[in-house]
């Protein structure tokens, strides 16, 4: 007989695992996970900070070559779940009664920098398309991107988990792609290393905008995370080349030869960049002085920030020219009770 309290004792990661044994999580990685009552804020934490420090503690063993605690953390990696596991207990952070996703913050900003959100409208059938983009297959863009508001705009979403965060009503499919190592949404999420995805060969299929929310401090190494932001920032490149050709078709379309440019769209191309609080305001190699560095550095200016308790969030206008420097792990606030979270860039 199971008492009480060995029941209390049981490990966070065993008990996610017994929960998804007893089918009140469902087995599948093609299951909606947003219909599952979210686990409690405690045990979710509990299992994303776990989840991080195995995975850190893994990638240092594959650097070392240290076979045995490879073996050792995969087989822990695996049994509390694996990244799945992890992807559910992030999905119940992002759950609407704990704030919901952290898009909602770039909507707000959207708001505030007047970018019109896409309105119904009547597709050839005649009938209403909605704000997901379903009916609305000839997406009706506009080739100046004004007076259609974000119709030829696109967003890439890396690490994403719900096909139904608050800022995909603004880019309606196919203006949308969502990506994941692992999908929780296989027919809306390419299950996808961002790593390994390439700059698009055409600047038509390229993207505007792109959000990285709580990614950056997946990635286990400080290098791993420069070569993220160096990634997305070759996106950016193309991005500005969008934004060129759309400029020039602008100027092209105008009757009197004046370049018609709304002010919110000179907020593209932008990246959306959400990290824990913690990794600026509290570690030994990184400060939001630092993080500023970083970006500007790599022809980044911020055009929003919001630091709340919990994480913080950014806003980044390309405009491309950075010098490119060089960033290693240098100490910049000694302190015993400091974590350690650092970008490297090479
Ligand atoms: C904490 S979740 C963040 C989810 C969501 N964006 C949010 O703000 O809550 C981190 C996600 O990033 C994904 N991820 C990490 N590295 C990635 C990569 N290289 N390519 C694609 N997805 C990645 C992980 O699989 C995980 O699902």
């Amino acid at each position: 007989m199971t008492s009480t309290k060995s029941k209390k004792k049981r490990k966070p990661t065993s008990s996610l695992l017994s929960r998804r044994k007893n089918g009140h999580l469902p087995p599948s990685s093609s299951s909606t996970t947003t219909t599952n009552p979210p686990l409690p804020s405690k045990l979710s934490r509990t299992l994303i900070r776990s989840h991080h420090t195995t995975q850190k503690r893994l990638s240092q063993a594959i650097q070392q070559n240290d076979t045995t605690t490879i073996a050792e953390l995969t087989s822990k990696l695996s049994s509390s779940g694996g990244l799945e596991a992890y992807q559910r207990a992030s999905v119940s952070g992002q759950s609407s009664k704990r704030g919901g996703d952290s898009s909602k913050i770039l909507v707000d900003w959207f708001i505030e920098l007047g970018i019109p959100k896409p309105t119904h409208k009547k597709s050839h059938s005649g009938k209403n398309s909605n704000s997901n983009g379903d009916n609305n297959n000839n997406n009706s863009s506009s080739s100046d991107g004004s007076d259609e508001g974000l119709s030829n705009y696109r967003l890439l979403e890396i690490g994403c988990l719900s096909p139904t965060n608050t800022i995909h009503s603004y880019f309606p499919k196919p203006q949308r792609t969502l990506m994941d190592l692992n999908s929780l949404h296989p027919d809306e999420i390419l299950k996808q290393d961002f790593m390994k995805f390439p700059v698009p060969q055409l600047a038509d299929d390229g993207y505007d905008i792109i959000s990285c929310s709580l990614v950056l401090n997946y990635v286990p190494t400080p290098s791993g995370r420069g070569d993220m932001l160096k990634h997305i920032t070759s996106f950016m490149e193309q991005a500005l080349e969008r934004r060129r050709k759309r400029l020039k078709s602008l100027s092209n379309n105008s009757t009197n030869k004046e370049t018609t440019e709304t002010d919110w769209s000179s907020t593209f191309p932008a990246m959306f960049l959400v990290l824990p609080a913690p990794c600026v305001t509290n570690s030994r190699y990184l400060t939001e002085d630092r993080l500023q560095e970083i970006m500007i550095s790599m022809g980044y200016e911020m055009v929003r920030r919001k630091l709340s308790p919990k994480l913080v969030y950014y806003l980044w206008k390309f405009v491309g020219n950075g010098s490119r420097k060089k960033f290693k792990k240098t100490e910049l606030l000694p302190g015993g009770k400091r974590n350690n979270f650092a970008i490297i860039v090479e």
